[in-house]
């Protein structure tokens, strides 16, 4: 196997998110000042709406990194008992708002409210999530679009360590509209072989020891185990899931148990400091090109 020189007596190499992130976030710096040297100031809105405590982590880090990047940020907290037609009127107040060039509605919504007609009330062209079914359509066509950030996020770690994707057995356990099967386009239409898991898979492990490079997106803490990773696979853990500890603090862990996925594993990423700092860095790169694209790229 290509990879089984990585794989010694010390362990899988780290695949440092939080570096390669804040390597992306200073390229989108860069695209950011020039658009504002052209009097163009880029915006970004986030709709949460109540407490899910995923999107809680993901607001507290990506409102600092954005302002950071030269974006105007706004966030719109709404209450769980928001209504439909009240969350609907607010995504078209944000697509008539020429000001606003990325929108991101954090999912998963509170109970009662209905996830898929919001996300198609969005402009397409600040859909900066990928989530719309206009960018999905193109994501599987092979078409540049708006692409979700965390699948984009993972092959962004790939091609920046030097993983080759091309020719690999991929696994991806998870199959939601958010994660698993956008990643799995993305491996796909970089020629990986991949296989899709999700909770009806019989014996997952088994499915999982065959993958060169491994991706859980499930959101069950540490469900992969040492024995699901083949010896110098490349691991990506998405998962972001706050557990109990015995002091009361608790801690954030992934999907895959870390200790044992590094003894193992020829690549693997950590929780937190691995996919999560890329998710935001590919939301300020998709709402610079959402900028860039709606403003026009001729006009200065
Ligand atoms: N790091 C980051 O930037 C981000 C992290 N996340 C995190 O990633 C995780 C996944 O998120 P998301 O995709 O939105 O979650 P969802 O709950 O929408 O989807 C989970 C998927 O995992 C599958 N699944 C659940 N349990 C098992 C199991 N025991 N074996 C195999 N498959 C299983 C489900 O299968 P089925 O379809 O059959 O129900 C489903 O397809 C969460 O921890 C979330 O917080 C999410 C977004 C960004
Ligand atoms: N429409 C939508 N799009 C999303 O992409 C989306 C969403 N809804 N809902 C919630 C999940 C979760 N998510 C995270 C992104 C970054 C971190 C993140 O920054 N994590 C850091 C922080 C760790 C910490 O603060 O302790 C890390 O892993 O190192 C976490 C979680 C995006 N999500
Ligand atoms: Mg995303």
């Amino acid at each position: 196997m290509v990879t089984e020189h990585a794989m010694d007596t010390e362990g899988a190499r780290i695949i440092d998110g939080k570096s390669i992130a804040a390597a992306v976030r200073g390229e989108v710096a860069q695209r950011v000042a020039e658009l504002v040297a052209r009097g163009i100031q880029p915006g970004l809105d986030v709709v949460l709406v109540g407490d899910d405590p995923a999107s809680q982590v993901y607001v507290r880090n990506k409102d600092r990194a954005a302002t950071r990047a030269g974006f105007r940020v706004r966030t719109h907290r709404l209450s769980a008992v928001t209504s439909q037609a009240e969350l609907e009127a607010l995504v078209d107040r944000l697509n008539a708002d020429d000001e606003v060039d990325g929108i991101l509605v954090q999912l998963p919504l509170p109970r009662g409210l209905d996830s898929d007609a919001v996300v198609r009330r969005l402009d397409p062209a600040k859909d900066v999530d990928g989530l719309h079914p206009f960018n999905v359509a193109r994501l599987w066509m092979d078409r540049p679009g708006l692409v979700p950030c965390t699948p984009a996020g993972c092959i962004e770690m790939l091609d920046r360590s030097g993983i080759e994707i091309a020719g690999k057995r991929a696994v991806v356990l998870g199959r939601s509209l958010l994660v698993g099967k956008p990643i799995a386009a993305l491996l796909l239409a970089r020629n990986a072989t991949v296989t899709i898991c999700h909770s009806r898979t019989p014996d997952p492990a088994a499915v999982c020891r065959e993958a060169q490079i491994l991706v859980a997106a499930v959101g069950r803490p540490e469900l992969v185990r040492g024995d699901w990773i083949a010896p110098g696979a490349t691991v990506l853990d998405v998962g972001i899931n706050r557990v109990e500890t015995a002091d009361g603090a608790g801690r954030l862990v992934g999907d895959v148990h870390f200790e044992e996925a590094h003894a193992r594993a020829g690549w693997v990423t950590p929780v937190p400091g691995g996919v999560g700092p890329m998710t935001i860095a590919m939301l300020l790169s998709n709402t610079a090109t959402a900028a860039a694209n709606r403003r026009g790229r001729t006009s200065a």
